[in-house]
Parts: structure tokens; sequence; C-alpha cells
């Protein structure tokens, strides 16, 4: 470590005066490294480009004094035994800090530094901030960049974040006049916007004061500390460093190599781009660490809504957790247990969760679990149906939010700033998770949808190169795409078996081989029938569904035909018995559904049967029954999952972007 100027480009001047500063206070920079600038990366940390080899894990590269932080501590002028924090000329009264609380007291604390100029002890540092007028986060576009942000998110999460800080700011500044403190005309909005924008792209967490603040003094969060130097580096996500703090000093020490020439990287954490984006005011392109976060707007009267009512009934404790984890993570995301299934290494396990209490059914929500942390449908038999229907509810939303975003950059001129830059690898970023989902759970639909393949590894990965062949070619990377077909070999899904959904006439071969046809043949009859008589009926998936349903109980109904049922088909049609009881009125049934009941009644249908080979239907059987026909309707409507159809061809943006959706009825593996 050396006080020599030169690890500061030479056209950083105030950099260099800083670095003296620093030194001066007892810290020091390693003279393997210097301080340089370029467009894109702003100021920044390198390692000197002139040395024989790479500095080796565990070089201190900075080491800076506490003496020279700037916290919640000095305004309040802490001592310990082990360190002192001086006012240094800004003294806000004690009784305002206590109430405004540690967030604002450090950004007010800054705007008094700030405004104490030349004569304020940390001029050398606050001079080589960027200036009020010279932030970039989205806070600060001008006219010229908002068009870039737009669709985005972006402006609503800024709008919101202004509006919690004026009111942050009024409450301070009110507050700060009635004690009459001087000078508040002063501390102005603009100043406070500034104040708090350094404070979010700078400072640390309190922990690096731990060993001069005592133990019970330092909270867990809600006080920032300003680090002069340390808080140079830029960020690169998984950046191997370590910020260790001392009783005088908080060193910045590198745990990997890093080669002459190369940056010196921090790591801001595992943030996100719209964290970077709205904090820092960039984004990274490939950023293994992205997701976007996904706001459900939960009703209080749904099934969800009910659920997180009752659970904060159950665990008061719970309101705490305030933050919803509902996250869509990119295909890299590294962050994962081994045992993660597939589906949540995508979507997070309570956004997934969420999804799937939203999209059950009556039947699935008997089995709702609440726990402190929890709320899920818990997997069984007949429980996939609310992941399918999650699933495909997702992928409606994938689909419409990728579109959006794409139409919303398609009058966009090349960019021509760092903003419009980073407003572009936001955007694309975004696109990037939602089609990357989208495969994800076309894939997890496709399996629900394949009835002739099973699961070895040759049919599975046949089923993959098969929708993988669907998706547009040029959308996503190579690298992308084979990411996503590994995560998806690698990982267990929590879908075990394919061939849960089925299209109307696709039920059929759920029958023994030799039922299969008479029973289609009856059913076309009556599909017939319906088309010409109650014409309404046959466009109406969930009437179809009811009438096949209909069929198939009847056929489990009748003693000779029930003894040759496949298991599945005679354990599924037990269990819908089980958990759906006969309607005992005709409360609330479709008009459709009504005037085939009533067609149905006038025909008698048992007398078909005989003639279309069905002939376990032609006795008593119930079957098209008015009452039997409305129980089938009922389950239909439960068990129906309305999936996507051809979800990729939507993304190539050519022709309607109308979403069509094609019904499936939901019948459960054993
Ligand atoms: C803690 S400061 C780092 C020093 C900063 N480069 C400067 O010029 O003062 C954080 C700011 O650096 C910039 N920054 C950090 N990491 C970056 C990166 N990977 N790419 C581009 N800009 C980055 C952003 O402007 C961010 O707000």
């Amino acid at each position: 470590m050396a006080a020599l100027s030169d690890q500061v480009d030479p056209k950083l001047e105030a950099h260099t005066e800083l670095v003296n500063w620093v030194i001066q206070h007892g810290g020091a920079v390693s003279k393997t490294v210097r301080i340089s600038q370029d467009a894109s990366r702003g100021v920044h940390l390198q390692v000197k480009a002139d040395l024989p080899s790479a500095i080796p894990k565990e070089t201190k590269v900075i080491n800076t004094p506490i003496s020279v932080s700037m916290s919640w501590y000095n305004a309040v002028g802490y001592e310990s035994p082990h360190g002192s924090f001086p006012k240094y000329g800004v003294d806000f009264p004690r009784s305002w800090i206590d109430q405004i609380g540690p967030e604002e007291t450090s950004a007010f604390f800054l705007m008094g530094q700030y405004l104490r100029g030349e004569e304020g002890f940390w001029y050398p540092y606050l001079r080589t901030l960027p200036q009020p007028g010279q932030l970039t986060t989205p806070l600060f576009f001008g006219e010229e960049d908002v068009d870039w942000i737009q669709g985005t998110g972006i402006p609503e999460a800024s709008v919101e974040r202004i509006r919690i800080w004026e009111r942050k700011f009024d409450e301070a500044i009110t507050l700060l006049e009635e004690s009459g403190f001087l000078d508040c005309e002063r501390f102005t909005w603009e100043l406070y916007l500034w104040a708090s924008t350094i404070i979010t792209s700078r400072a640390f967490s309190a922990k690096v004061l731990s060993g001069a603040v005592q133990p019970d003094d330092l909270p867990e969060d809600g006080i920032s500390v300003l680090l002069p130097l340390i808080d140079l580096p830029n960020h690169r996500p998984m950046a191997k460093v370590e910020w260790r703090a001392g009783d005088e000093d908080i060193g910045l020490i590198v745990l990997e190599d890093v080669a002459p020439g190369e940056e010196v990287s921090n790591n801001y954490g595992p943030r996100n781009n719209e964290q970077l984006f709205m904090n820092y005011g960039f984004c990274i392109a490939g950023n293994p660490t992205d997701y976007r976060i996904v706001h459900l707007g939960v009703k209080p009267d749904s099934p969800l809504g009910q659920a997180k009512a009752r659970q904060l009934e159950l665990f008061p404790q719970a309101a705490k957790n305030v933050e919803e984890h509902y996250y869509i993570f990119n295909p890299y995301y590294p962050f994962m247990a081994p045992e993660t299934p597939m589906e949540h290494s995508i979507f997070s396990p309570a956004l997934f969760n969420a999804l799937t209490v939203m999209e059950s059914n009556v039947r699935e929500r008997k089995m709702l679990e609440i726990t402190e942390d929890t709320i899920r449908i818990i997997p069984g038999y007949g429980n996939n149906h609310s992941i399918y229907a999650a699933l495909a509810q997702i992928s409606f939303e994938l689909i419409a939010h990728s579109t959006n975003l794409k139409a919303s950059a398609e009058d966009l001129p090349e960019p021509t700033n760092l903003n419009h830059i980073h407003s572009q690898i936001y955007r694309n970023g975004q696109i990037l998770i939602d089609e990357s989902a989208l495969i994800i759970a076309s894939w997890c639909i496709a399996r629900g949808r394949e009835h002739k393949r099973g699961e070895s590894w040759e049919d599975t990965k046949a089923l993959l190169h098969e929708l993988m062949e669907r998706f547009p070619a040029g959308l996503l990377p190579d690298d992308v795409l084979s990411r996503i077909r590994v995560r998806i070999l690698e990982r267990p899904s929590l879908i075990t078996k394919n061939g849960e959904l089925y299209r109307l006439g696709e039920l059929f071969s759920l029958l023994p081989a030799e039922m299969q046809q008479p029973s289609q043949t009856c059913f076309q009859h009556i599909l017939g029938e319906a088309s010409q008589n109650v014409p309404p009926m046959a466009s109406d998936p969930q009437s179809l569904f009811a009438t096949v349903i209909c069929l198939l109980i009847a056929t489990y109904n009748s003693p000779e035909a029930r003894s040759r049922l496949p298991s599945r088909l005679s354990c599924w049609v037990a269990f819908l018995l089980e958990q759906y009881p006969l309607p005992s009125d005709a409360e609330g049934v479709s008009e459709p559904l009504e005037l085939f009941q009533e067609y149905a009644k006038a025909v008698n249908p048992a007398s078909w049967a005989a003639g279309d080979g069905v002939d376990w239907l032609a006795e008593d059987s119930g079957w098209l029954d008015a009452k039997w026909l409305h129980w089938a309707w009922i389950v239909a409507g439960e068990e129906m999952v309305m999936i996507p159809l051809d979800p990729f061809d939507i993304l190539k943006m050519e022709g309607s972007l109308s979403m069509l959706k094609q019904a499936c009825l939901y019948v459960p593996q054993e």
C-alpha cells in the first residue's frame, strides 16, 4: 500500500485528492490497482495493466478508516470505547433524529455536509460523487429518455418511489422546521432526492462498523454507511469480494485472482436488473441474478386472499413478512438448492404455490395447507389440476407481458446515451425471462398433453426436441435455449407422469379398446343431434365435456361395463363420485346445457344406445339423465383447464395477437 497519486488516472484530479485524504486518515490503496474512468463504466477500479501477473485472492485492495465513514452515528455524535463519530458541524436536534429515524437522518446529514461545501470534513469525498443534476437513475430521466422505459413498469416504480420519498421528506422537513432548526430552506426536495439516491446507490449496511460500534447499538437494518473509496468499485454479479470490518478500518478484499488490466469489481449483492436500474441507474446484460418481480394483485375475497387472511389469524407474526417473494427467475439463476424441482427453479415457490391456490378448484382447496411460511395445495392424487391451471394462467401472462414489452419498443430509434442503453438492456432482460419461463410452462403443459410417450429418458428428450423445434428461431440466444434444456433435463419435475390433459375426443382412449369406437360413435351421434337441435351446445366446451363425463359415469354405473374398465378410469370416476355430490336442484345450469337437458329428456337417448353399439348404456344407466348431466357439467367446470393454443406462435408477432385457448379436461394419473 502506498500514498502515490499514480494510483489514479491523471484526469481524475479530485479522486487523486480523495485517495490522499483517505491515506492521511490512515487508509490505503494497494499499489497494484488504479482508479480509472470510461464512458460506460464511469469511475472504477482496475488492476494496473503493467503488472507482471494477476493480483492473488486475499489481496486487500482498499482500506478505508472508520474515521472517514459517514452515517447516522455521526449525526448523533456516537461515542464508544472503540471509536467516536463526530458531527463535523451538522447538528440536528436529537429529538428530531429520534422522531424521523436513521434513514431520514442519514439523508439530511448528507445534505447538511454537502451544504457545508469546502468547509466540510467530507468535502474531498463529496466532490468526487455525482453532483445534484448528474444522477442517472430512472427518477432523473428527462423527456428524451422516458420513451425508453415506457411499457416496462419502471415509470410506475419511479412514481411510487417519488411518492414515498416525498412523504418522508415532507414529514422530516416539517418536523425540522417545528424544532426551530435554522437554515431549513436550504434543505430542498431536490437536494433530498440527490442525497437519498447517493445513499441508495453507494451505502453499505451498518455491519461494516461492527468493530467500532457496540453490538447493542448495531441494528439489523435501517442504518446505512457511506465508505469513501470502498464505494468506488463497480458491481459485477457473483464477483468474489469481502468487506472485512476491523476495529479501525474496513478492507475490500478480492477473493479471486484478478488479471492485470482487469476491473476490480465489488458485489452489491444478488440484485436483479430492476433493483440495479432503480437504485443505481444501470442494468447488466445477461445478469445471472436477474429475475422478474410479479405483482399478483390478490383480491381479498379470492381463494388466495382468504387463505392469506386465515394465515394471519393462525400466525399473527407472519404479518411482518410483508414482502411477497413472487419471482420469475432467468434460466441462469444460480442460487438453487440441488433438490429444487424444475418448476421452482424458474417460478419461485411462493409464486408457484400462490398461482396454484388461485387456480385450484373447490375439490383441491380442501387440500389447502397453511403454515407460517407457506400457503399451498398439498400434492396428492388429483391435485395436478391446479398445477396445469397455474401454468396455463402464467403462460397467458408471460405472452401478454413479453408481447407488450416488444410492442412498446417498436418505434424506438437506436440508443444514443447510456440511459437508453440501460433501458434497452432492462427491457430485453425482461423479455428473455418471459420467453424462457414460457418454454418451461409450455413444457409442463406439453407433458400433460402427451398421451403416447412415457417418462423414459429417450421419450423425454424426443418430446423436448419437438417442443424446442416449435420455438421460433432467433428469439432467444442458443446458449439460453440450451440452458433451458438443461434445466428441464437435470431437475425432477413436480409432475411425475405425462398424459393428464385431454381434449374432448381423446377421452375415449381411457376406455378399453373394444369400447372406444362404439362410445365415440354414440357421442358423435349426440353431437350431431345437439348441433342441429341445440346449436349453442356445440360450441360450449363445458357442456360438451359434461356429455362425455356423463357417458363415462353411465359406463361405470353399468355393472357389466365396470368390470372391464381399466383401473385408471375406474379410480378417477370413483374419485369424482366421492368428491362431487349430486346437485339437489337445477340452479345455475348454463342455457345451452338447460336446452340440451330438455332435448335429451324428450328424445330418450338410452334408446339410441343399442343402435350405436353401446349396449351398457341402453339400460337404466342414467345416461344423459338431466340430473347426471347437471352433475357432470359441474365436474367439467371444475376439472377443465384452458391452455394456450400454440403459445409460441404469438411470440413471432405475426398477424393477429389474439390468444387462442384450448379446453382440456384433467384426468389424474394413478
Ligand atoms: C457505488 S458507485 C460506484 C462508483 C461509480 N462508478 C462512480 O463513478 O462513482 C455505484 C454507481 O456506479 C455505476 N456502476 C456500478 N456498477 C456498474 C456497472 N457494472 N456498469 C455500469 N455502471 C456501474 C452506477 O452509476 C452506480 O450508480
